[in-house]
């Protein structure tokens, strides 16, 4: 068998992508969407396994900006359409191409890598660690409300339309929250037609998605985008309120828009997934025990480059720590690491001096963003303190008060 691992061409996209989907269980996706990936996925390091000419293994990459602790925006390869076909499985062929893809990254000086996994065990073993998780959450409305709505929320006017028609405001908004929530994406040119892909065949039964903007004085405060299930159990309402997305720029332009959803008639609950783990609704609705919230990973980050990355962010509190990094998968990692710096930014370089803590890229990958504290990590066996005492100012400077969050998949 002749194995050839390259980039692939123009003209292979497409049988590379039947290849993916196939992977993927085979249901295509719509023209629309599969345009909107062909033009946003970056041809030249998009990675095609080939078994005597046919596609047996794919790998793309988007060019992401990813906003980090203190603001900055760091060029991020974001690694998308993975996949090796049934036939070729568990011989290493996603273990080369990500080989491939991280040397690549590293020689294009960039400091990150970050995915969602289709499943949640398989990126640990290259470096990735859980950077954010999401929450979700299924709100039986009739039971649960918005309780003690700030003052504001009344003043608050909204107005329902359609996603595209809104979707100026809509950006005006997300834009101003970019900076101040580690793990959101810059919208990039084109990015912002994700946010409006609805193909009627992955409705699964619910209405197009509408969407409702909030605004103060003239000017939009937040939006949320959902749809309708409406579904009859003997007569009775039984549907959801699918939401898709809902973001503000402040307390009562939330609480209206939470409130409104919970509103919605001929519907008994309302389904929101991929939140936040710190979203304000866990401290608005009047009953978080009845309405299921569930955790899950979301965001997976590798650093690429220790160095460069721990330099990119700032720092919660005055931090001088010695990191001990072991990284097997990108042995270029491998070693002590000094990082000083605060709030107003950092260096991390080099050094032979004496570990404080030590362990591997993939807890810094966990706490990089602030999602996971070093000491929850220590706790769990997975960052070791060499020298007594380093744990909690270092755990404590890798903090961040607003919780790491991806706002959609890529
Ligand atoms: C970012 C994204 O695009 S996520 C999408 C990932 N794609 C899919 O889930 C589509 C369906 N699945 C597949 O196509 C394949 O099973 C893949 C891509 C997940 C794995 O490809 P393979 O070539 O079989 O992986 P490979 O042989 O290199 O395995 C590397 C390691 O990952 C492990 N592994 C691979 N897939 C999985 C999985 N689904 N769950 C847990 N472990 C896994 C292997 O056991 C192996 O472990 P080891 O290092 O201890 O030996």
């Amino acid at each position: 068998m002749t194995i050839e691992l390259r980039r692939i061409t123009a003209e292979e996209w497409d049988p590379w992508y039947d290849a993916l989907e196939w992977a993927f269980g085979g249901v295509p996706e719509s023209p629309e969407e599969r345009g909107l990936w062909r033009e946003l996925a970056l041809l030249d390091r998009s990675l095609g396994v080939f078994d005597e000419g046919r596609v047996v293994g794919t790998y793309g990459e988007f060019a992401l900006g990813l906003s980090v602790p203190g603001g900055a925006v760091v060029e991020t390869g974001g690694v998308t359409m993975v996949s090796v076909a049934g036939t070729h499985r568990r011989r290493g062929l996603l273990r080369r191409m990500m080989e491939r893809g991280l040397a690549a990254a590293r020689e294009r000086g960039e400091a990150l890598s970050a995915l969602t996994a289709a499943e949640a065990p398989i990126y640990g073993r290259f470096g990735y660690g859980i950077a954010a998780h999401s929450l979700s959450a299924r709100v039986p409305k009739h039971r649960v409300g918005v309780a003690a709505p700030p003052p504001g929320t009344d003043e608050v006017r909204l107005t329902v339309t359609t996603p595209a028609e809104a979707l100026a405001r809509c950006e005006e908004v997300y834009a101003q929250l970019v900076p101040r929530r580690p793990g959101m994406l810059e919208r990039r040119p084109g990015w912002e037609r994700s946010v409006l892909l609805d193909p009627p065949g992955e409705r699964g039964g619910a209405s197009e998605r509408r969407c409702v903007v909030a605004e103060r004085d003239g000017r939009p405060v937040g939006y949320a985008r959902y749809a309708l299930k409406v579904e009859w159990d003997r007569a009775v309402p039984s549907g959801a309120v699918l939401v898709r997305d809902l973001d503000a720029v402040d307390p009562a332009a939330h609480a209206a828009l939470l409130r409104y959803l919970l509103g919605l008639d001929l519907t008994d609950r309302v389904e929101l997934v991929g939140r936040p783990v710190d979203d304000p609704l866990v401290h608005l609705l009047s009953d978080v025990r009845r309405s299921d919230l569930q955790l899950r990973d979301r965001l997976h980050l590798r650093l690429v480059d220790v160095g460069a990355a721990l330099a990119a962010r700032r720092y919660a509190a005055g931090v001088d720590v010695v990191l001990a990094v072991r990284d097997a998968f990108c042995p270029w990692n491998e070693g002590r690491w000094r990082l000083s710096g605060g709030p107003g930014g950092a260096v991390c370089e080099r050094t032979t001096d004496p570990a404080e803590l030590e362990l591997d890229v993939r807890a810094l990958g966990a706490a990089y963003l602030g999602g996971s504290t070093l000491a929850a990590l220590a706790a769990a066996g997975q960052v070791g303190e060499a020298r007594a005492g380093a744990l909690t100012p270092a755990s404590t400077a890798f903090g961040h008060p607003v919780a790491p969050w991806l706002p959609h998949g890529f």
